[in-house]
């Protein structure tokens, strides 16, 4: 288990990082989300022990002592794959995956190179050298790398932020499952809501240095402790409750999803819509009800200008009031 106790950390006087406290069970996969500058890298990095921090962090019994009292810095099972993929250029792709692999067994090296290879669809690259690779592929690569020799725990600072999508669905699919299948530990910053909610065991949502929700993705995406955390899975709206509920405390709060809004058959929010954006699978519409604009999934374009009537079902009025 991975402990995190009362950990500070700041770069200057200022404080990055504020007494975060946190368990990870071994095996877990750990997304952690929020705003660009919430310290996430910077969370990542003091794990793996790049910053003199306040506080303690334990790997089962084993306190992880920084860079005081380590003289390459970072923890040995530990790997960290950085924003920049730390990729040798002149070496080729499998000589840079393979580059701290043991040369006493020629075969089993290039056996698990191949398996790597294979994992982050690069097989055809294997002979290219990195400098030639585009930055998607020096990410895949990149990946491949810190898998070599399995680690216990994997930090993972953006890792798919330059795959493309069509590839991006299927490698996520293949790593997060080889990282499950060897019961490797995995905590992953990101920006991305798929990572968060399709992959992870446990989502870790952060504002201003701080954690302020902690849960599976389905509780953190169905119950959001407010708006700011809604908005990290994507679109949400946050209504002031009063214009949408009779006699409520005027300073409340509504979080509700695009999706959470139809448009209704007999009675409801009367409302003009003012926009209207192609999603693929619906639009995404907006419209205007009373002074709010609200957002709302429609499966067909509606006309700007056109008069909507909108339901929000009453079960939120109570469930999303904050
Ligand atoms: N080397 C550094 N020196 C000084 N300040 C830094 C340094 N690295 C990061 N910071 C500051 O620390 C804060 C947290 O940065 P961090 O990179 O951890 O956030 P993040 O949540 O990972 O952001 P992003 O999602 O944009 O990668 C930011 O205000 C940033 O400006």
């Amino acid at each position: 288990m991975l402990r995190v106790r009362n950990l500070s950390f700041g770069y200057t006087e200022k404080p990055i990082l504020r007494n975060l406290s946190f368990s990870i069970q071994k095996g877990e996969n750990v997304s952690i989300i929020g705003a660009s500058g919430s310290g996430k890298s910077t969370l990542l990095q003091s794990i793996y022990g790049l910053h003199h921090v306040d506080g303690r962090i334990f790997w089962d019994d084993k306190q992880l002592l920084g860079p005081n009292f380590n003289l390459v810095p970072g923890e040995e099972f530990m790997k960290y794959l950085t924003q920049d993929f730390d990729l040798m250029p002149p070496l080729t792709v499998a000589e840079n995956i393979g580059k701290h692999l043991s040369n006493m067994y020629p075969r089993k090296k290039q056996q698990r190179v191949s398996e790597l290879l294979e994992l982050v669809e690069m097989q055809k690259f294997a002979k290219v050298k990195a400098k030639f690779l585009s930055g998607g592929q020096q990410q895949r690569v990149a990946l491949a790398r810190v898998l070599a020799k399995p680690p216990e725990v994997l930090l993972l600072d953006e890792p798919f932020s330059h795959i493309d999508h069509f590839r991006k669905n299927k490698l996520r699919r293949n790593l997060f499952s080889y990282l499950k299948k060897n019961n490797i530990t995995v905590i992953i910053a990101t920006h991305d809501s798929t990572d968060a909610l399709s992959y992870a065991d446990t989502t870790l949502a952060m504002k201003a240095g701080r954690i302020i929700a902690k849960g599976s993705p389905e509780q953190l995406y169905k119950n959001p402790k407010n708006a700011y955390v809604a908005s990290l899975f994507g679109e949400v709206n946050e209504l002031p409750a009063d214009q949408f509920i009779p006699d409520v405390d005027r300073r409340k709060k509504l979080v509700i999803y695009p999706h959470e809004i139809k448009l209704s058959e007999d009675i409801g929010f009367e409302g003009v819509v003012t926009n209207s954006f192609f999603r693929g699978s619906h639009y995404l519409t907006e419209a205007q009800v009373g002074k709010e604009f609200l957002l709302f999934e429609h499966p067909e374009a509606l006309k700007i200008g056109s008069i909507v009537s909108l339901d929000i079902p009453e079960e939120l009025f109570t469930k999303r009031l904050r």
